[in-house]
This record gives C-alpha cells, structure tokens and sequence, in this order.
C-alpha cells in the first residue's frame, strides 16, 4: 500500500502496508518490515516503492468526506475517526470532512459546487443508505446541470459523474455497501477506496407525472417495504431496531394494494432474475448488456433511442398486491445475505420486478423468511419477479383505462414518455387504499411512479486524466 520509514529497533528497515484478503470478503490492512544491510539501500527501496505508487493514477490523492453523525447507531464519526481517517493518512490520502447538520446537507452541497469539485478524485460517504441516496443526488444533479440534461424527462439520458463515491457502512442497513462489496466492514471499504477500486452501477430514475422525484440505486419498495419505512421513520431514535419492529407490525396488519405495472422486460440482456448468477467484479453479463445497449442505440437519433433503449414491449400485470418491490441491485444485506434478488445485476441496465400478490399470511411469511436462508423466495405461485428496464405503476384509483390494452407498442411508448394518463375514477368511486413507495429507505409520498434504470459509470476525471498526461 505505502512504504514507510521505520525508525526502531533496526534502523535500516522500512516497512510496506498492504491488503490482505481475508475470509467473507473482508480486506485487512497488514504490515511487512524488510531490513537493508545500509541506510543507501534502504533510501533507494523506499524511493522505488514510493514512484511506483505515484505511477498508479486510479488511486485517489484527495477526497471530499461527508460524515452523517445520526445514521444508524450515531457511530460514523467514530467509525471515521478511528478506522478510516487512520489508513487514508497512512496511504497519503488528503481530506476534506463535512459533518452533516441537516438532512439534505451533502446534497445542496454538491449541487452548489461549480468547478470546486475538481480538485477531488472521489467522495467519500460515511452513512447508511439514505446518505449515499443523497450524495448520489448532489453528483447526478450537479453532472446533469452542467451539461444541460432536463431530469424531468423520463427518457433523459443521464451523464455520467467524473467522481466516484465511496461508501463507508455507519447506517441501519448498508445495503448498498454489502451489495458491492458482500460486506459491511468500514476498514474494507477504506482499502477499496485506497486501491483505487470501481464499480459501474444502476440507477433508477423515478418520475410522476413528467417531474422528476428521486434516483434509486437498491430497493424501490411499494406496499409491504413502504409501509415498512413509513412506520418505522416514526420510530428513527430506536437506531436500526425500528426495521424489525415495523417489520412485525407491517406483516401483522397484512394489508393489500390494488393497481397495475407496466413494463418493458429486458429481453437483450443474457440473464434472468432466477437463473442462479451471481454478479460479481467483471460480470460477463453486465459488460455484454453495458456493449450491446451502447453498439445498437450508437446510431439512432434521440426518439429512436427512447423507443428501441426501452425494449419492444410493454406487458401489464393488475391485481391485489402485498408488495412490488424493484431491486436494481441484488440488495443483499447482514439481514438478507443473498437479498431481495440474489440474481440481479449490479451494472446492466435492468432491475428485477418482484410482484408479490395477495396472499394468506403464512404464505406472505415463508416469503418472508426464504430472504434469510437459501431457499427460493421465488417459488410460491403468488410471486412473480421480471427483469425490465423500466416500468410504471398505477394504483387502483389512478388505472390507465383498459382502452390502453388495444395500444399499439409505439402509442404507449408516447403516452408514456408524454405521461398522457389521466386518473379514470371520478369523485364518486371508492378511492382504494394507497401506500407509498421507499426508496433506497426514504419515503415517497407518492404511489404513482415512473421508472427507467440506465447505468452509472464514473468517467475519468480532470485530475486522472493530468496524471495520465503526466506518465
Ligand atoms: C420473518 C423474517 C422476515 C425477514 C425479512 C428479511 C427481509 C430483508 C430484506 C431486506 C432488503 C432491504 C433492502 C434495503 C433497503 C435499504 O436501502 C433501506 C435503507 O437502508 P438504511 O437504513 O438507509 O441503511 N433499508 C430498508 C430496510 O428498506
Ligand atoms: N445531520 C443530519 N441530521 C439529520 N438527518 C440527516 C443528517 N445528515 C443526513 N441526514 C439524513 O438522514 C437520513 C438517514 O441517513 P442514513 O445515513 O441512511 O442512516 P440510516 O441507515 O440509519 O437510515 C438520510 O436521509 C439523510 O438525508
Ligand atoms: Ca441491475
């Protein structure tokens, strides 16, 4: 990782830190001590080391920190300060650290910096879920103001960020933290930030009605996970308990939404959510999707990309759900070791629709219990689960008339793209029970949603691309 004089016992030793892997994919920082016969060569080891380490210019020099001291058990600062500001110092790392004093702090941050951000080669987000929601917020935001990108269009092609974001677990969840690295250990995270480490990912943008809401990176939940966070935010002083007993208490009132989904399968990808992958580094399935998404669209104008990008056909599924949950990643984590989709692909594009139907509660709970042990959750005739690219969701009291059935698939595209739904109840009709969407664990106020996932890929930055200049 880094040389480093030493001074006792021997003074012509030096010693060298690096990573060293260890078991459930945790990175250890370990350090080796070597003895030179004189202080010449010692000098000459440490300098070949030093400019060798210099050459590698994935590696961050300088990073922006932001620091969510009320995530999950209030520990971040202190999972900060002890075991990741130390190795960053060690790897030579410079920092900048924010501690948020408000919700949304590290967002308008972001979004207020013009070229300040350039300086740095990453930002670093100590939290949970909710705060790497919100950092990815401020870098997607800020991307698609300066190249002029309207996010309120739906089928708006995102730019991908220069920066890359670095998650360090300190929230109740850290989904995304163990989805991408299947653990969530802060000093792993450090090492993967200091090596240099990337990972393309998907992001899903969720719009109602031609305004854009939020962008998801794990689970876009209706019904049970809505409900689930809707209570549970009432209860954010109990720390990460509030999950398991809104959990309880969700589940026990077993409650029921009606509505229909939209979506365009993926047909052009080679996976399915349930034939068994699992998506790892190089994932030959996300390069292959990432390569044929990019070669047939390279020649199309910007409507022809919208209808094509989206895949042939819109299928609709309608009934009485207990859930409809959209995981753009597999969203494993220490309560669901494999996740809510153990198949889904980190960076191709897609994300898996699971749609759980009305059920009886112990049906609902083996559901339930198969995302803890390695039983299919898949497997009950009231689940079904599909990879789209994107979809749209239409409670009860908002349905697109069934005329909508007889559209031709370029007619729903336009409804779609221009949202030209209208609610067909009146004031009359019953108005059917409603929950809301979470997001990556923020509530939604919103039941009706668009969604459309595209792929998150960090360019290189200014400060890379000198570096590269300078070799
Ligand atoms: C009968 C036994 C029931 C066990 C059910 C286990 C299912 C667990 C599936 C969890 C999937 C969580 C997906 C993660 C979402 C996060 O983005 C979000 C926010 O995480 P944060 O608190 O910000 O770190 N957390 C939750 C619980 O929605
Ligand atoms: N200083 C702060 N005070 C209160 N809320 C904050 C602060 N900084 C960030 N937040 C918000 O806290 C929410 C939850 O943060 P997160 O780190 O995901 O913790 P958890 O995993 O416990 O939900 C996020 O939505 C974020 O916007
Ligand atoms: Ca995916």
């Amino acid at each position: 990782m880094v040389a480093k004089q030493h001074t006792k016992p021997d003074p012509h030793a030096f010693t060298v830190c690096y990573v060293r892997r260890s078991a459930h994919h945790r990175w250890l920082c370990c350090d080796i001590t070597f003895s030179c016969p004189n202080q010449g060569l010692r000098q000459q080891w440490i300098q070949a080391i030093s400019e060798n380490l210099a050459l590698l210019s994935h590696r961050p020099r300088c990073l922006l920190v932001y620091i969510n001291p009320h995530g999950g058990r209030h520990l971040a600062k202190w999972i900060y300060d002890r075991k990741v500001a130390p190795l960053f110092c060690r790897a030579g790392i410079s920092t900048d650290v924010i501690i948020t004093e408000r919700a949304n702090h590290a967002r308008d941050h972001l979004r207020a910096q013009h070229g300040d951000l350039k300086k740095y080669d990453g930002v670093v987000c100590v939290g949970g879920d909710g705060m790497v929601n919100e950092i990815l917020h401020g870098l997607v935001s800020r991307t698609q103001t300066d190249h002029r990108v309207d996010q309120n269009q739906p089928d708006a092609h995102l730019v991908p960020c220069s920066l890359r974001i670095g998650i360090i677990p300190a929230g109740s969840t850290d989904c995304i933290c163990y989805t991408t690295m299947g653990t969530n250990d802060p000093v792993t995270s450090a090492l993967h930030i200091i090596v240099g480490d990337s990972q393309p990912m998907d992001v899903c943008s969720v719009h109602n009605n031609n305004t854009f809401l939020k962008y998801s990176v794990s689970l876009l939940g209706y019904g049970f996970y809505g409900d689930v966070l809707t209570d549970s935010e009432k209860k954010r002083w109990m720390g990460p308990l509030r999950y398991d007993l809104a959990g309880v208490k969700t589940f026990l009132s077993h409650n029921y939404y009606e509505g229909s989904i939209w979506f365009v399968p993926a047909q052009e990808t080679q996976g399915q959510p349930r034939d068994q992958e699992q998506c790892l580094a190089g994932c030959h399935v996300c390069q292959q999707g990432s390569y044929s998404e990019k070669k047939k669209l390279k020649h199309l104008s910007e409507d022809e990309k919208f209808i094509k990008g989206s895949g042939s056909e819109w299928c609709v599924v309608r009934g009485k759900f207990l859930a409809v949950n959209a995981a753009t990643v597999s969203c494993a984590c220490p309560r669901s070791p494999r996740g809510l989709s153990p198949s889904a692909h980190l960076a191709d594009g897609t994300a898996d629709l699971i749609l759980v139907r009305k059920c009886s509660r112990f049906g609902f709970f083996r559901h339930l219990l198969r995302h803890t042990n390695a039983d299919d959750q898949f497997d009950h005739p009231f689940v079904e689960v599909h990879r789209v690219r994107r979809f749209l969701f239409q409670p009860k009291n908002q349905e697109v008339s069934d005329s909508t059935e007889d559209l031709s698939d370029s007619e729903m595209e336009k409804r779609v793209k221009t949202n030209a739904f209208r609610p067909i109840c009146h004031a009359s009709d019953d108005i059917t029970a409603q929950s809301n969407w979470t997001c990556d664990g923020e509530i939604l106020p919103h039941a009706a949603i668009q969604a459309a996932v595209s792929v998150m890929n960090s360019t290189t930055n200014a400060r890379q691309k000198e570096r590269q200049r300078e070799k």
